[in-house]
């Protein structure tokens, strides 16, 4: 297990880079899992493979995923039947679709982060821009500049291709610029669509049709900086300390090509115990400098790449149920959204503790954890102290 850690950050007053406001969204198209076999049988002309219908049918029953919000309609698929082929030139209309929405998208949950922020939009200094769809030149970063009427001077970074861990890897980013950038502002937009991998069944590449159970699209979009104006902003959490990690032996484990045919997506069954039997040790590095070794004192962000990844981390860490309800939360009703995910996640929690009265954002503890996991497997680990909620954000939210 190779990993590098960042600075640690203890002192709970000062300095810290601390997530000041979070937007969200979802495209309209809204697909129940109960019903998504029958429909994606159906649209995909696929409904003579009843044997392979039947076992997707399993497979959506155990995903423990109500429902997943996606751009792609019934009406989109007929007009373009290479996307629902399992391996058919489709790449240029994915692109189109996607360097279109994904943007709009972004700005869609920028604009709800903006107003949650209260400041002008004039103090943005830098903007990461995440997904892993729609690559172009000049990038959604580019295009959310425009449609946002930032300033032409804000610092961007466009991540494309970074799969799941990106989620975590923005705040890893986010907390090195607003650290060593006085006064900077990071708007930080995760924007993932699963058009790029849509595709019919192949009963040679099962892989594939798990994938088309898991994956969902939605945007989430937060503002990091340091030293707050407390008159107007209001930290939600605090990014104490971030850890990357390759766990060993696991290249093989999810991969994800791009080709004619659009995203292809590879991943072998052990993927869960891969994670669990590793996590232990991830987790024990990143809180080591906390001294806490009670793993249920802690609160917990993990990427619900699916229910067995958290179901095993769960075991593993003989956690509570509680310990993952927003994790699974946000699984249950968006599905796997990519890198948006742990966006998701820390939104629902902030906003769980505040309904249910908790004395901080963190479900009423002080330090959590949050995992991000993509290809490689890279490990992602954010370490998060969460703030106590006064009544202005109560008020706020
Ligand atoms: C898919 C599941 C919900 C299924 O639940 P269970 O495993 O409990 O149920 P199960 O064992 O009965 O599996 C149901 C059926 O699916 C099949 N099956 C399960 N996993 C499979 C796989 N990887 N490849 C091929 N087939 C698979 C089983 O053989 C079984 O077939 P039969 O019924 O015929 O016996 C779960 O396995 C799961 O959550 N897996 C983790 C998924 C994962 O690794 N996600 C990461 C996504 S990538 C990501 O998040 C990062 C990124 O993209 O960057």
């Amino acid at each position: 297990m190779a990993s590098f850690q960042s600075r640690v950050y203890v002192d709970k007053t000062r300095g810290h880079a601390a997530i000041l406001a979070i937007g969200t969204a979802t495209p309209s198209g809204c697909f129940y899992q109960a019903d998504y076999p029958d429909y994606y049988f159906h649209v995909t002309n696929k409904e003579h493979m009843v044997g392979l219908k039947r076992k997707f049918e399993r497979i959506c029953d155990k995903t423990q995923i109500k429902k997943r919000h996606m751009f792609l309609t019934e009406d989109f698929l007929k007009e373009n039947p290479n996307i629902c082929e399992f391996k058919a030139p489709s790449l240029n209309i994915r692109q189109d679709l996607l360097v279109r929405e994904i943007p709009k998208l972004g700005y869609e949950a920028s604009t709800k982060a903006m107003e949650e922020w209260g400041l002008p939009r004039s103090k943005i200094t830098h903007l990461i821009f995440c997904t892993t769809s729609g690559i172009d030149m000049p990038g959604a970063d580019y295009q959310l500049v425009k449609l946002l009427g930032l300033s032409p001077m804000v610092k961007r970074l466009m991540m494309y291709q970074q799969g799941c861990s990106a989620g975590a890897m923005v705040l890893r980013l986010a907390k090195d610029l607003a650290e060593n950038n006085k006064g900077s502002r990071i708007l930080v937009v995760c924007s993932e669509s699963s058009a790029i991998m849509f595709r019919g069944p192949n009963e040679n590449h099962l892989d594939s049709l798990v994938g088309q159970s898991l994956f969902g699209d939605g945007a989430a979009a937060i503002i990091v900086g340091s030293d707050p104006e407390f008159s107007i902003e209001h930290p939600l959490f605090e990014i104490v300390s971030t850890t990357q990690t390759i766990l060993k032996d696991t290249e093989m484990a999810m991969k994800l090509h791009l080709r004619e045919e659009g995203l292809t997506f590879h991943l072998q069954k052990e993927v869960p115990k891969m994670i669990s039997e590793n996590i232990e040790d991830v987790l024990r590095h990143a809180v080591s400098s906390l001294g806490i070794s009670d793993w249920n004192s802690l609160f917990f962000v993990v990427h619900p790449g699916g229910r067995a990844i958290l179901d095993q981390l769960e075991l593993k860490l003989c956690l509570k149920k509680e310990k993952l309800r927003a994790s699974r939360h946000v699984l249950s009703e968006y599905g796997n959204m990519t890198s948006a995910c742990v966006l998701f996640i820390i939104d629902e929690m902030r906003k769980k503790s505040m309904e249910e009265r908790k004395s901080t954002t963190g479900e009423g503890l002080d330090w959590g954890v949050l995992f991000g996991f993509g290809p490689g497997l890279t490990v992602e680990t954010v370490v998060l102290h969460s703030l106590p909620i006064t009544s202005v954000i109560a008020f706020q939210n």
